[in-house]
């Protein structure tokens, strides 16, 4: 069975998972925003402002058009900001083919609703949970993009939409689990990069990795506990949308969000780190909507308390990290 799937939104991640589901043999068409992505695309293979150096194969078609894009789409994979999912798929809405799953490949909450992607996703289509998958793993778009090999996760409350988007998805570089836990992979994506904000400033204070240990170990703690609370599997935490995300974003030079952090850790205010980072660091703004969740369910975040306190209330990062630092002591405890 072939699949044919529109990924819309032409960004690094976007135009990676075009080429991934091409490599799995299927049919995919990519929606993009800006004529000159669209043109490099279709005439030169190439989309060298988000995946400078990768030639993409030449069947692959990219359009501004998205009811070109939806037209008899199995799956519609939705790779925009997640601040601006909203707004793109309400446009969409009336084009989505009738049975089509919705495919979050984002890695965000809504600022203002601290809904995760899927919900967005449910609420502005109209469609049931059965309908939305999201895919996540370690999955940084440029080794993906050249074919390193790696794995990721694509979750559905329907095992068999999961199963689909599997058979999609997987090429001889890259293997695809299935699970259910909808809820623990998203905040697995989401939460990560919160921490690899905090991770990247510790690096940019020029702490070196026992401290960048303790604060991924001490993440997923976190990460687990608000998943706990909001009905996530804890072994999802383990996995690849888990552990697996999260040491991949919080080592990697090439994460956004870890670089977004270091040049703040390196001094450099905001508005200057914002003004140099090209693409999405989801965790900036997420920071609030997901510390804005943990509060309605009673969740202690500390990190993500930290973050935003140095992001949003110029709380100064030495002095943020002595407020970690020095909490009440505590028994240790995964998840706790
Ligand atoms: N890049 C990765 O390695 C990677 C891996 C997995 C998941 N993701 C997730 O995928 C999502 C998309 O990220 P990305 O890496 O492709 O980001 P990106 O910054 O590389 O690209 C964003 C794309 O969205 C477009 N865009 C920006 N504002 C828009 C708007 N208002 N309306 C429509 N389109 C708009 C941009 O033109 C661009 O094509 C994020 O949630 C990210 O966390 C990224
Ligand atoms: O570049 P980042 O920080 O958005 O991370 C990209 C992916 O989410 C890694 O899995």
């Amino acid at each position: 069975m072939t699949y044919r799937t529109a990924v819309m939104g032409a960004g690094s991640w976007g135009t990676t998972f075009t080429k991934l589901l091409h490599d799995a043999g299927g049919e995919v068409v990519l929606w993009g925003r800006r004529p000159e992505v669209v043109e490099a695309v279709n005439e030169r293979h190439e989309n060298p402002d988000y995946l400078p150096g990768v030639t993409l194969p030449e069947s692959v078609r990219a359009t501004l058009d998205p009811a070109e894009a939806l037209k008899g789409a199995d799956f519609v994979a939705l790779a925009v900001p997640a601040q601006t999912l909203r707004q793109n798929l309400t446009a969409w809405v009336p084009m989505l083919p009738p049975d089509a799953v919705l495919v979050s490949l984002m890695k965000g909450v809504e600022l203002g609703t601290s809904r995760r992607m899927s919900e967005v996703v449910c609420e502005v289509a109209d469609v049931p949970p059965e309908r939305v998958a999201v895919f996540c793993g370690p999955n940084l778009a440029p080794e993906i993009a050249a074919g390193e090999p790696n794995a990721a996760v694509a979750a559905c409350v329907d095992e068999n939409a999961a199963q689909r988007l599997q058979t999609a998805t997987m090429t001889p570089y890259f293997r695809v689990y299935t699970s259910t836990d909808v809820v623990g992979c998203e905040l697995g994506g989401a939460v990560k990069n919160i921490v690899a904000l905090c991770v990247g400033m510790s690096v940019g204070l020029g702490f070196g990795a026992s401290t960048q240990a303790m604060l991924m170990t001490r993440g997923l703690a976190e990460i687990a506990r608000l998943g706990a609370a909001l009905g996530a599997d804890e072994h999802t935490f383990a996995g690849l949308a888990g552990m697996g995300d999260l040491v991949a974003t919080c080592m990697s030079p090439l994460s956004r969000n870890r670089t977004f952090g270091v040049n703040l850790g390196r001094g450099m205010t905001l508005d200057e780190v914002i003004a140099v980072t090209r693409q999405t660091a989801e965790g900036v703004k997420s920071s609030e909507a997901v510390l804005e969740l943990a509060r309605k369910h009673n969740v202690e975040m500390p990190i993500a308390e930290a973050v935003t306190a140095v992001l949003y209330h110029g709380m100064p990062m030495k002095e943020a990290a002595i407020s970690l630092i020095s909490r009440s002591p505590k028994p240790e405890r995964y998840g706790v």
